[in-house]
């Protein structure tokens, strides 16, 4: 059979690569956390099938394992997982599944700034790709969100939407690629009943489209229960029944369960999973198999809607390689790099706009503090007086620097994306949700978020500088001011790749603990509080790994350096009436401006490879 046929009948092409249905079928799922004596064992050796066309809800009572098996059949928790996943009979590839699939998380991760309009826009433009004209990508966002039901919330931000629109809008994102499997995690969870009824009426809609829909629920009402086509029991780590929502009290009357009438049946089977029958446990899932059986009672009311597909893949495949590989890497992602980072760059913008607060501070603290230093440090610039008072000016001028670009980048503004796309662990969750949903790659919003701070990293050091060097009588020259600036600059551009390391390692509360304290030991060893020569001579490596160091040094050089006239003295002697001789007394006579701006560029590129590598790491660890 030729490849492209068989991968076709597999739902693996690239032309109509998503929309061809997926059975999903899994065997021997087991899961374990932890490691010697404290291994655990979540799952054990479960089994099912999803098929397409239905929709199937994952019940069972809290901490039976139900997020733990829907995370790892959506590809979200790879490690300490055994077993196989199966896709019309054939094992899942996870970077092709990707694509083929949609996880929906319990929680709504989405960037609230934004209008349900400019959101869709947004997944529309990344999902879609190049291929799709502007009109019909219009005409899709305008079906999607028709079918929502959120046509007059088109214009509102999505802070102000409620809990089921919010939900209905998580779940349409994911449609425009049009997802063979939708993964949902508790979609009704905090929704009203109403608000549940419509929410599930609508998974009903999509799975009859075609696709398989999985939603774990909690509670289900008799009226909600009778919405879905398949139920998929987990108690204790292990299936107790699989089948239609009618043929669940047959089933358990073959055990000797009888659910009294007019009792909801998802409450009698939860009150049997939680052991108030007894240990009733192993004897349902040897009849079930765990869950390598279907139960379906001819009486039942209620029929299972049978498979949308016809691509059943029998016996084994064999798939040439290196079509397979080239299939997997046009999968990857619907638009190419330049396209993901132009629209993250848009919504980034966007978000910015909306949320003016946070700029508005930050424009104002470096007004407000260039003229407090100015006022501070007046005239102090070319008086031989007070060179150390100018030095310090410098230095302090430069933690001022370094603090102002830290904190905004792991400060957050709760449930916001503030100014600059600040809250980057709370930005996190969206990242990791649209990332691992196929949105986009991690380096081109990885690059998006650089590009979209760096203007601010500009214009601040430069509003900020502005002001102090005149105010500060510094000397009246394009090119130290401009010397002086790069380093403030570079500073500012080093402060924020810290902050970036920082809040990919840290959650937000020790993210903004640990911002400023991660600075500290590099302004120690700057060589303003202690000149180079003074470090104990097995600290002195603390010094070149200081970026403080270099940048001060810089600043330094900027100002003295350069055969500057000695400065004006007023008093009888002046010890530093020679810039030269100032320069002595910190050990920098010698000391070279190009390499202070090769120390910053390293320290620059190292911080956002870090930064990237530990957000890659971040991302992968949550499977
Ligand atoms: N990383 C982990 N370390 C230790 N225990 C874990 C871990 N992940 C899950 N568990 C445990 O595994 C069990 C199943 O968790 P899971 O979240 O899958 O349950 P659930 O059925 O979705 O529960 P709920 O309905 O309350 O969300 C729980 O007892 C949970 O505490």
């Amino acid at each position: 059979m030729d490849v492209i046929v068989k991968l076709e009948r597999c739902g693996l092409t690239t032309e109509n690569k998503t929309n061809i249905p997926l059975d999903l079928t899994f065997h021997d799922i087991s899961y374990t956390v932890g490691k010697g004596k404290n291994v655990k064992r979540i799952l054990q050796q479960m089994n099912g099938t999803f098929k397409s066309g239905q929709l199937t809800a994952i019940l069972g009572p809290s901490g039976a394992g139900k997020s733990s098996l829907m995370n790892i059949l959506a590809g979200f928790k790879t490690t300490g997982v055994e077993g196989r996943v199966n896709l019309n009979g054939v094992e899942r590839d996870l970077k092709i599944f990707r694509k083929q699939s949609a996880y929906i998380e319990q929680y709504d991760h989405l960037l609230q700034n934004l209008t349900v309009g400019e959101y869709m826009n947004a997944a529309a433009q990344l999902k879609l790709g190049n291929g799709v004209s502007q009109v019909e990508k219009k005409s899709n966002i305008e079906l999607v969100i028709k079918t929502l039901g959120l046509s007059n919330n088109k214009q509102t931000r999505i802070s102000r939407l409620s809990g089921g629109e919010c939900k209905r809008l998580s779940i349409g994102v994911e449609l425009f690629d049009n997802p063979a499997i939708l993964f949902l995690d508790e979609p009704t969870s905090g929704l009203d009943s109403s608000s549940t009824l419509q929410c599930v009426a609508l998974l009903r809609e999509i799975a009859r489209s075609g696709r398989t829909v999985v939603a774990t629920i909690h509670q289900p009402s008799s009226r909600l229960l009778d919405h879905f086509d398949h139920l998929y029991i987990v108690a204790g780590g292990s299936c107790i029944y699989q089948g239609s929502p009618g043929s669940l009290v047959p089933y358990l009357r073959t055990v000797n369960l009888n659910c009294p009438s007019y009792n909801n049946p998802a409450d009698f089977i939860l009150d049997v999973a939680s052991g108030e029958y007894g240990d009733v446990l192993p004897k349902l899932i040897s009849t079930i198999e765990n869950g390598r059986l279907s139960y379906e009672d001819p009486t039942a009311t209620t029929l299972a809607t049978p498979s949308h597909n016809n691509n059943e893949c029998e016996g084994e495949i064999e798939c040439d390689d290196e079509k397979m590989e080239n299939i997997k890497d046009q999968l990857a992602y619907a638009t190419p790099f330049h396209t993901q980072v132009s629209v993250l760059l848009e919504r980034t913008w966007r978000s910015i706009w909306r949320e003016k607060m946070l700029t508005k501070v930050r424009f104002v603290t470096h007004i407000v503090f260039g003229i407090f230093f100015g006022l501070i440090y007046q005239t102090v610039g070319n008086d031989a007086s007070f060179t150390l008072n100018n030095a310090g000016m410098l230095y302090f001028s430069l933690i001022f620097i370094v603090f102002t670009s830290v904190m905004p980048t792991v400060v957050t503004c709760k449930y916001k994306t503030c100014a600059i796309s600040m809250s980057f662990p709370l930005e996190r969750k969206v990242l990791i949700r649209e990332h691992l949903n196929n949105w986009y790659s991690l380096k081109a919003y990885y690059l998006a978020k650089l590009l979209a701070d760096i203007p601010f990293q500009i214009i601040f050091p430069t509003l900020y500088l502005v002001i102090v060097y005149f105010m500060t009588n510094q000397p009246l020259s394009l090119l130290r001011f401009s010397m002086l600036l790069c380093m403030m600059i570079f500073t500012s551009l080093v402060g924020q790749g810290i902050g970036l390391v920082v809040g990919a390692i840290f959650d937000i509360q020790s993210a903004a603990f640990m911002g400023p304290t991660f600075a500290i030991p590099f302004l120690l060893f700057a060589g303003f509080f202690i000149s180079f020569n003074s470090i104990p001579s097995y600290m002195k490596w603390m010094s070149y790994v200081s970026f403080f160091r270099y940048g001060f040094e810089g600043s330094m050089l900027a100002i003295y350096d350069y055969d500057r006239a000695p400065l004006d003295c007023f008093e009888s002697y002046c010890h530093f009436r020679f810039p030269q001789k100032f320069l002595e007394k910190f050990d920098m006579a010698h000391s070279s401006y190009f390499l202070c701006v090769i120390g910053m560029l390293v320290y620059f590129v190292v911080m956002r490879v870090a930064g990237y590598f530990l957000l890659r790491f971040k991302v992968k660890s949550v499977r």
